[in-house]
């Protein structure tokens, strides 16, 4: 597959029954490479979530549901119900632990386990078959979720318009067309020329390897800045927007996403350029108050130092990594969701856009 493909590549697809495997875009290897992996056990599936084969908020949880299909095909033939149930446990708790902050992992595994709560009738092989379906309808809504959003935030661009994002709310986030990147594609459709300026995202480079590389794809103009390049071209008056996607995003609409997420938001707030934050309802989680209590992921520290194939800094220095944090409320003009776009952003107006 050449990284120049008209039809943008799936980020994973499942191959077979509930004896199958997962087959996914390995993330790590873009845009020098285009490299599909198999996963096959669900150890697999749990380091290629770790390691960012597969990443971004949506593409996880949809994994992490095909992942428990694999965990379950370890099982006997001869296993009862119980013994079924027990496994899926194990599974299920298993794979909540490969990442903390993005909590479309825990709703897919929770949507599983509550499958299965619903389903206790079913024999084992019934069941299996059962999560197979609900992992299948998860990536299913997932992408009517990117399309949805795509048509809600794209009249939020206006022709002419330059377009700041951070990390990658793509396609390769999600099991679509992305989330913040759906609204500049359904924009770009409706003939609109809009120009994307893509932060690169240190430490891991998600918006210099993969925003860019699903844009050059779609025929979506992209520049690539450096992070700290972002307030001098707000100042240039080159962006007329902001649209990042969101790991989780609390009850009163504070979000959790890429780390520079934040300063991207003072920045526009500075500068009196709006701020969208572009998620499907699977990326809320309204039993946290504030953004205070989203769990932040640290990473290793030689994703700073030696991210790339060489050392950045001298050995042994001391590093801080967080992987995300948190924009709140007040610095976000909307969230465009699936449903509709919540603006002014307040706990009543994301409860009864979610809930409603
Ligand atoms: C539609 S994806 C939204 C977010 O998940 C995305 O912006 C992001 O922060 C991804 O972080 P990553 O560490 O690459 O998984």
């Amino acid at each position: 597959m050449s990284a120049t493909s008209a039809v943008p590549p799936k980020t994973m697809r499942w191959n077979g029954d509930t004896s199958g495997w997962l087959t996914m875009i390995d993330q790590t290897l873009l845009p020098v490479e285009f490299k599909e992996i198999d996963c096959r056990t669900v150890e697999q599936v749990w380091e290629a979530i770790k390691k960012l084969r597969v990443r971004g908020a949506p593409a996880i949880g949809c994994a992490a549901a095909y992942g428990v299909v694999i965990g379950l095909q370890t099982l006997p033939k001869t296993a009862d119900r119980k013994t079924f149930d027990a496994r899926l446990k194990e599974v299920t708790g298993y794979l909540a632990e490969s990442r903390p902050t993005a909590v479309n992992l825990f709703w897919a595994l929770d949507r599983l386990n509550a499958t299965a709560a619903r389903f206790a009738q079913l024999s084992p092989q019934e069941m299996h078959a059962r999560l197979l379906e609900e992992a299948k309808a998860i990536e299913t809504e997932d992408r009517e979720m990117c399309a949805a959003i795509g048509r809600h935030g794209a009249a939020l661009l206006a022709d002419g318009m330059g377009v700041l994002t951070h990390c990658n709310a793509g396609g390769l986030a999600t099991a679509g067309d992305g989330t913040a990147l759906a609204v500049m594609f359904a924009a770009a459709a409706e003939g609109k020329q809009i120009q994307v300026y893509a932060d690169e995202t240190r430490p891991l480079l998600q918006g210099a390897r993969l925003t860019t590389w699903e844009l050059q794809q779609r025929g979506v103009p992209v520049t690539l800045i450096c992070d700290n390049m972002a307030g001098w071209v707000m100042k240039e008056k080159r962006v007329q927007a902001v649209i990042t996607g969101a790991d989780r995003i609390a009850a009163n609409g504070d979000s959790a996403n890429k780390i520079g997420t934040y300063s991207v938001a003072l920045l526009a707030k500075a500068h009196g350029i709006p701020f969208y934050v572009a998620a499907p309802s699977s990326t809320f989680d309204l039993t946290l108050k504030s953004g205070e209590d989203i769990p932040i992921e640290q990473r290793a520290a030689e994703e700073i130092t030696n991210g790339f194939g060489r050392a950045t800094a001298p050995e042994g220095t001391q590093v801080y990594n967080p992987a995300f944090d948190v924009a709140p409320a007040e610095l976000i003009t909307a969230i465009i969701t699936e449903k509709g776009v919540i603006r002014p952003v307040t706990e009543a107006n994301v409860r009864k856009m979610v809930e409603g």
